[in-house]
C-alpha cells in the first residue's frame, strides 16, 4: 500500500480544493481569514459583544447548502484571526494565495472571508498586487451568526453569487456586503456597529440580488491585470506608517517613526490634508534624509489636491488623492518596492 502523502505546503503548484463538482457551475473557492462573519456570541442578542475568528470556515459553508445553487464552493481556511491583527506578514500570505489559485484553469472566482475592520485595506492590496480577471471578492459581516438577524450568511451568499458570476470579471477586486457590489479601492468602513458598515463616496458599482448581480459602473483606476505591481515580485514591504493630524498636535509621533526608521510617512491631515506649522518642518526634515511623505486626509470624503494647503512641489511632498491614510500607506509600500522617485510615486498615486 502506498505511504499517504505529506500534507503539500501552500506553494505555486498547491491545487485548489476539490469541489464537489456540478458540470456546467463555476468553481468558486472561499478562502477564510477570520472576522466577525466566523465569529460566535454568548447568546441571540448579543449582536455586538462576540468573539471574532471562531467558526471554521467548513462549518460556515455547510450552513448554508443554498450555495450549490450558485457554484461548486470549497474553502480553504488560511487564517483565524480579528483583521483589527492583521499584519503585512497576513496581506503577503493571502496575497500569495490567491494569486496561485486565480492562476489554476479549474478556479472561476475567489471569495475572501475576512474582519470589516482592515476589510478594505486587504481588498485594496489584492487589488494592486494580483494580476488576473478572474473575480475576487471581499465579504465580512457586522454580526456574529450567532446573532439575531445575523447578516453573514446573506452576505457569503451575495460574495459567492458574485465571485460566480461572469460579469464580475475585470472590475478589479470587489467587495460584496449588505446587497451592494463595491470597488475594494473605493470602499471604506464608514459606520460601526449597522450593517450598512460599508460606503464609497463614488457609489457601489452593482447590486447582489438573491444571487443573481446588476451592475450600473465600473472602475476607471489601474487595478489586478492591468497594474504594474505584482506579488509574484514582492517579498517584502517596506515600513510605512500613519500619523494622525488634529489641533495641538505634538510632533512626538513624526519624531518616533523617524528614529525606527520607516521609509514613508502618510500623514492623515486635517481638511484638505492640511499639516500644523510646527509639523511641516518635522516632515521636511525627514523629507531631506530620504523618507516619502505622502500627505493625506482624515476627511473620508472629496480628495487631496496637489500644491492646495501645503506646497507638495517646493517641498518634494505626494498626494493621496483620493485613497484614505490607511489605503495610502499600502500603495506607498508597494510603489516603494519599485521606486523611489517621488514624480512616479505621485503618478502611481493618480494611476491607482
Ligand atoms: N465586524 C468585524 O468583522 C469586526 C472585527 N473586529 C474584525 O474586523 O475582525
Amino acid at each position: 500500500s502506498q505511504a499517504p502523502a505529506a500534507a503539500a505546503p501552500a506553494t505555486a503548484t498547491a491545487p485548489a480544493p476539490a469541489p464537489a463538482a456540478q458540470a456546467g457551475k463555476p468553481n468558486v473557492v472561499v478562502l477564510a481569514t477570520g472576522g466577525t462573519i466566523a465569529g460566535a456570541g454568548a447568546s441571540a442578542v448579543n449582536s455586538a459583544t462576540y468573539t471574532a475568528a471562531k467558526v471554521p470556515v467548513d462549518k460556515l459553508l455547510a450552513g448554508l447548502p443554498e450555495l450549490s445553487n450558485l457554484a461548486n464552493v470549497s474553502g480553504e481556511q488560511v487564517f483565524q484571526i480579528a483583521s483589527e491583527s492583521f499584519t503585512n506578514k497576513e496581506l503577503l500570505t493571502l496575497a500569495r494565495r490567491v494569486n496561485e489559485l486565480a492562476k489554476q484553469p479549474g478556479v472561476d472566482g475567489i471569495v475572501v472571508t475576512h474582519g470589516t475592520d482592515t476589510l478594505e485595506e486587504t481588498g485594496y492590496f489584492l487589488n494592486l498586487v494580483v494580476p488576473t480577471d478572474k473575480p475576487i471578492v471581499m465579504v465580512g459581516s457586522m454580526r456574529p451568526g450567532t446573532a439575531i438577524s445575523a447578516d453573514g450568511a446573506l452576505n457569503l451568499l451575495g460574495a459567492v453569487a458574485t465571485a460566480a458570476s461572469k460579469d464580475s470579471a475585470g472590475k478589479g477586486v470587489l467587495v460584496s456586503m449588505n446587497d451592494n457590489i463595491d470597488s475594494a479601492r473605493d470602499v471604506a468602513k464608514l459606520t460601526n456597529i449597522k450593517t450598512n458598515a460599508f460606503a464609497s463616496q463614488w457609489g457601489p458599482l452593482g447590486m447582489v440580488v438573491e444571487g443573481k448581480t446588476y451592475w450600473f459602473r465600473a472602475p476607471v483606476k489601474r487595478h489586478t491585470k492591468g497594474s504594474e505591481f505584482n506579488i509574484e515580485q514582492i517579498t517584502d514591504l517596506p515600513a510605512v506608517d500613519i500619523v494622525y493630524g488634529y489641533g495641538n498636535v505634538p510632533a512626538t509621533a513624526i519624531d518616533a517613526l523617524g528614529k525606527a526608521g520607516v521609509k514613508a510617512i502618510v500623514h492623515a491631515g486635517t481638511g484638505n490634508g492640511s499639516v500644523a506649522d510646527r509639523i511641516v518642518p518635522k516632515l521636511n526634515e525627514l523629507r531631506q534624509k530620504g523618507v516619502v511623505i505622502v500627505r493625506s486626509s482624515r476627511v473620508p470624503a472629496g480628495f487631496v489636491l496637489r500644491n492646495a494647503e501645503q506646497p507638495d512641489d517646493k517641498y518634494d511632498w505626494v498626494v493621496a488623492h483620493d485613497l484614505n491614510p490607511q489605503k495610502a500607506r499600502l500603495l506607498a509600500a508597494v510603489a516603494l518596492t519599485k521606486t523611489q522617485d517621488t514624480k512616479q510615486l505621485q503618478r502611481i498615486f493618480w494611476e491607482y
